[in-house]
């Protein structure tokens, strides 16, 4: 009795070494299996880490044509809704108030794997509240364009992603389209032009101007639409009122230094690698200034003035309905807002502080906007 005890515990023992044995057998040909999915690509299915996924949720929107994010680098601290809601908030059906979201554009509406992600041969890189978003909007019609919706910002805040992640941003393009983003703010950041000029010195970079005087009431308002409690704009465009001392470091009058501002670009790029359009005509004749805008990018003109009718409501052009839609777009409510009066003398003012600058801009690009 006590022998087959024995007997019974060695052959326990020995299926217990068998079992060992399978089991780090069986965990090995995971293990291996793991690797080899790993190694022919199928990982990227696998979550991942929720900066990235917030890109390509990002991505998602972007490829699906979505407008702009209003505060650029929203999608860094806003929650997915709002996140979404921001984007949405730029484009919409004045005359049908719905929201078309990813329907508006006649470029591919869906993400699709065709074509490959690259560098932006072109950027619309200011200037703020110019008419940066019409002009992207419009350009997205012609079948040969390919742009990010939002802003990506990344030579100006997430430049330390690195070039790769900017790239990854990208719709993917088809041979011989042109893969565009816009991001107003390069254009008055100073390290903008030298990151720019490192991803290619090829890059084709597009600056839409309006009138730096209302350029700034613009500006002004649309702070004034987030923070309703701001300072008039006279108590902040002056330094010092009694004398008219313009104070230069508010932002919304620093931005229409655009003498200064080009200067910074032209010490990396050529004239001949930008193109200046005017916010002004882009409202009073968006087929001509697209026309420029068509042939800067080498691009077949197709868009034209079919595209657009002027909407009285709207009190700007916008896009005829696209075939299949039934709705005609123009850019959401954030465009066009009503601008608070300011005291004349004040706009005067400003007008006369900006007058040299002006005609150094002029100047420099050959172009005279007719500000004055
Ligand atoms: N077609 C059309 N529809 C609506 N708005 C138009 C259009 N064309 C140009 N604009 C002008 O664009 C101004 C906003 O400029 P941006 O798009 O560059 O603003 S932003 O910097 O991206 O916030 C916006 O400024 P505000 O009128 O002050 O809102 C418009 O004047």
């Amino acid at each position: 009795m006590f022998g087959s005890t024995r007997l019974c515990g060695q052959a326990g023992q020995q299926t217990y070494r068998v079992q060992s044995k399978l089991s780090v057998f069986f965990t090995m040909i995971i293990l291996f299996t793991y690797l080899f999915y790993c190694l022919t690509g199928y990982c990227d299915s696998l979550p991942r880490p929720v900066y990235d996924q917030q890109s390509s949720f990002l991505n998602k929107i972007l490829l699906n044509d979505g407008p702009e994010a209003q505060h650029p680098g929203a999608h860094k601290n806003a929650s997915p809704v709002s996140f979404v809601r921001e984007q949405l908030s730029d484009l919409d059906t004045v005359d049908s108030n719905v929201l078309p979201a990813a329907s508006g554009s006649s470029n591919i509406s869906i993400a699709n794997n065709f074509g490959s992600k690259k560098f932006p041969q072109a950027i619309i890189i200011g200037v703020k509240k110019g008419g940066t978003r019409a002009l992207l909007e419009f350009l997205r019609i012609h079948p040969d364009v390919r742009a990010v919706g939002a802003e990506p910002h990344f030579f100006d805040r997430f430049y330390d992603k690195g070039l790769e992640w900017y790239r990854n941003l990208m719709p993917r393009t088809l041979e011989g389209q042109i893969t565009m983003e816009k991001t107003p703010s390069y254009f008055i950041t100073k390290e903008a032009p030298r990151r720019v000029f490192s991803m290619s010195r090829q890059t084709k970079l597009i600056v839409v101007v309006r009138d730096p005087v209302t350029r700034a009431v613009s500006d002004y308002t649309q702070t004034l639409s987030k923070s309703p409690g701001l300072p008039s704009f006279q108590n902040l465009a002056f330094r010092n009122s009694t004398t008219g001392l313009i104070d230069t470091s508010w932002s919304a009058v620093r931005i229409g230094i655009y003498a200064k501002h080009l200067e910074n670009w032209l010490r990396f790029f050529p004239l001949s690698r930008f193109l200046f359009v005017s916010g002004e005509r882009l409202v009073s004749d968006p087929a001509g200034e697209m026309g420029r805008v068509q042939d800067f990018l080498g691009l077949k003109r197709v868009v034209t003035d079919k595209h657009f009718y002027f909407n009285q409501t709207k009190g700007f052009p916008c896009l005829k309905k696209p075939e299949g839609s039934s709705r005609p777009r123009c850019l959401g409510k954030s465009k066009g807002r009503p601008h608070p009066q300011i005291p004349s003398e004040v706009l005067l003012r400003l007008r006369d502080f900006y007058r040299p600058f002006n005609l150094k801009f002029y100047q420099m690009t050959g172009q005279d906007f007719g500000w004055d």
